[in-house]
């Protein structure tokens, strides 16, 4: 069975003070649910802050991104071991925002690809798992090439670091028609693409796709969760704006302890 997961991805919100407020609602409500994993993504600057709210809570934390590179002069970069000396348990890879926003070359998709793959490579040299965000733009979308980007870059991870990696990641659908616009993918929609992203790796393993937890993100909220995360292939979610208020975000990790039954 896998065990459902959570992630609130803050990406660039947050003060030392609403953080505070935030972290003590969500805890004050984590024994409903305790049963699942949840994993916070605040601002590195405020990591410190996080770490030291969840020590002990069995809640978990991550960055948004990490660096390709070891270490060195890569200003504004944050390295794989950085994390872990802040007890970060996973870390997110890929997220669109990342690839429209900050990608180096969205023109020279292969590039961006490969830059994604190494980064995956340096948090699962260094024990920390992989979030890898996966998903198609609206025009992609739009004109049916949904199966065709989310297998790409798939099968572009696998290639560099082989099926066996993928024991230790997390994948997550993000179709980013569906991010910060209020319009989730229905269930179904989100359940076939999962299904074939599955079906992906267990071409390459059985086992690893049988265990392998895959993520929709997308617009998720307290009234849309549960029929989202009671899809077959759906083990959670990856949730932005939802993760931002402690009634909501609760009300959602309390959406994904249904699956258990
Ligand atoms: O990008 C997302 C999480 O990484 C999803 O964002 P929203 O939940 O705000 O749509």
């Amino acid at each position: 069975m896998r065990k459902p997961l959570v992630a609130g991805n803050w990406k660039m919100n947050g003060s030392s003070e609403s953080n505070k407020a935030l972290l003590e609602g969500i805890l004050s409500k984590a024994d409903t649910f305790s049963d699942i994993e949840v994993a916070l993504f605040p601002p590195s600057v405020y990591l410190q802050q996080v770490q030291s709210a969840l020590t002990g809570t069995g809640l978990s934390w991550g960055t948004q991104n990490l660096s390709q590179f070891e270490k060195g002069a890569y200003t504004g970069e944050i390295s794989a071991s950085m994390l872990v000396d802040f007890g970060c348990k996973y870390v997110l890879i890929g997220h669109s925002e990342r690839r429209c926003l900050y990608a180096e070359l969205d023109l020279d998709q292969c590039l961006l690809d490969r830059i994604i793959a190494e980064k995956y490579e340096m948090a699962v040299r260094a024990g920390i798992t992989p979030i890898i965000c996966i998903g198609e733009s609206p025009d992609e979308h739009a004109v049916g090439r949904t199966e065709e980007v989310v297998l790409r870059l798939l099968d572009t991870v696998i290639a560099h670091q082989g099926v066996e990696g993928l024991a230790h990641t997390v994948l997550a659908y993000e179709p980013v028609w569906a991010i910060g616009t209020g319009r989730s993918a229905t269930p179904e929609w989100a359940q076939d693409v999962h299904s074939f992203m599955r079906q992906r790796v267990a071409k390459h393993d059985k086992e690893i796709a049988k265990n392998i937890r895959i993520l929709y993100g997308g617009s998720i909220k307290g009234n849309n969760a549960a029929p989202l995360f009671l899809q077959p292939d759906i083990d959670g979610g990856l949730v932005g704006g939802g993760s931002l208020d402690a009634d909501e975000f609760v009300k959602i990790c309390q959406a994904a302890v249904l699956k258990l039954g």
